[in-house]
């Protein structure tokens, strides 16, 4: 699967040990899935969570999902036994937490051994300062925030508008534009307080994020919402891409609409509105 063409709106962490969840996400509607054997996992079911997920993955029934698992980190008792026991798993790539540097990728990418995407967990403060050299990585095709370890690192507070987070939050996306990988925003722990979860994701897609990590089945709806594209824009896609059609046939370069310029560089984000609205459709079939 290409795992850049592809809508991530939204991303469902489930715990790996938790057998009901694993069966639940195979009916929900969501873009992609982080099986988790780190924070969602207690100590005592870490190992045995490793059976039951590689379980659940031979099993299968996940569809046009993509399935990404989240490890332990490989400074940890677990990280080492979690790559032998799923390095062959059903899955389309691996999310390495607390990621430092482009060393801790090319860890894990030895560990692998079978050149399978790796995604980073952007949540310490070393970290953000590399991000441009983590994006960089050959084998990285995805970064995703830990806004919870983040504000313990930063010991900043939890803001509805999410100020202390905003350098980091630029700076994943940044060198994740840079470099041309997927970039997805933390989660809203407040999993029944849909108002708020919708603030933070419109704060999210306005940042430039191509979906947000969940916790819980609620947040799926609003989520798969902000982060699609919506009918206006859609509306107006297709016509800034008919206006500029139609000067360019009188050999001009600018077309205006709804009272604002429209160039070739318009046109293109245009262009990536409407694939992307036609990939969430595919994904609905
Ligand atoms: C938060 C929860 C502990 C709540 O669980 P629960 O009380 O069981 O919720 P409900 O009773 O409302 O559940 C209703 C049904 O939905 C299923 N369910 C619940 N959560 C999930 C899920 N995440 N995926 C799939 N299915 C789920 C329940 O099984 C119920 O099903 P049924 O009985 O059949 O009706 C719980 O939601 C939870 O554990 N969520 C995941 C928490 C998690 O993953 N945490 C780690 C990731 S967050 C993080 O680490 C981010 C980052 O690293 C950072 O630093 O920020
Ligand atoms: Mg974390």
């Amino acid at each position: 699967m290409d795992m850049t063409a592809r809508p991530y709106r939204s991303v469902l962490y489930i715990p790996g040990s938790k057998d009901r969840a694993l069966d639940k996400a195979r009916g929900l509607p969501v873009d992609a899935i982080i099986f988790d054997l780190e924070d969602a996992v207690t100590p005592d079911a870490k190992v045995e969570a490793r059976a039951t997920l590689k379980a659940a993955l031979d099993q299968g029934g996940y569809g046009s999902r993509a399935k990404i698992i989240r490890i332990n980190g490989l400074d940890t008792e677990w990280g080492k036994g979690d790559v032998e026991a799923l390095r062959d798993a059903d899955a389309d790539a691996f999310l390495l937490p607390k990621v430092d540097s482009a060393a801790d990728v090319q860890a894990l990418a030895d560990l692998l051994g079978n050149g399978k995407p790796i995604w980073a967990m952007m949540e310490t403060p070393l970290g953000i300062m590399n991000a441009l050299e983590i994006a960089a990585h050959p084998q990285l095709a995805g970064f995703v925030a830990g806004t919870n370890d983040l504000a313990k690192e930063l010991n900043c507070r939890f803001r509805a508008d999410r100020l202390p987070m905003q350098m980091a939050l630029q700076t994943i996306l940044m060198a994740a534009r840079a470099h041309g990988v997927v970039a997805i925003d933390g989660v809203y722990n407040q999993f029944k307080d849909d108002e708020g979860l919708k603030v933070e994701c419109d704060q999210g897609r306005d940042l430039g994020f191509d979906g947000k990590t969940l916790i819980h089945p609620a947040q799926v709806e609003v989520t798969n919402a902000a982060f699609a594209p919506s009918e206006a824009e859609i509306d107006l896609a297709k016509r800034q891409i008919a206006a500029l059609e139609e000067v360019e046939a009188a050999g001009q370069g600018v077309a205006v609409v709804d009272g604002k310029i429209v160039e070739n560089l318009h046109v293109e984000t245009a262009k990536k509105t409407l694939a992307k609205a036609a990939a969430i459709a595919e994904l609905a079939k």
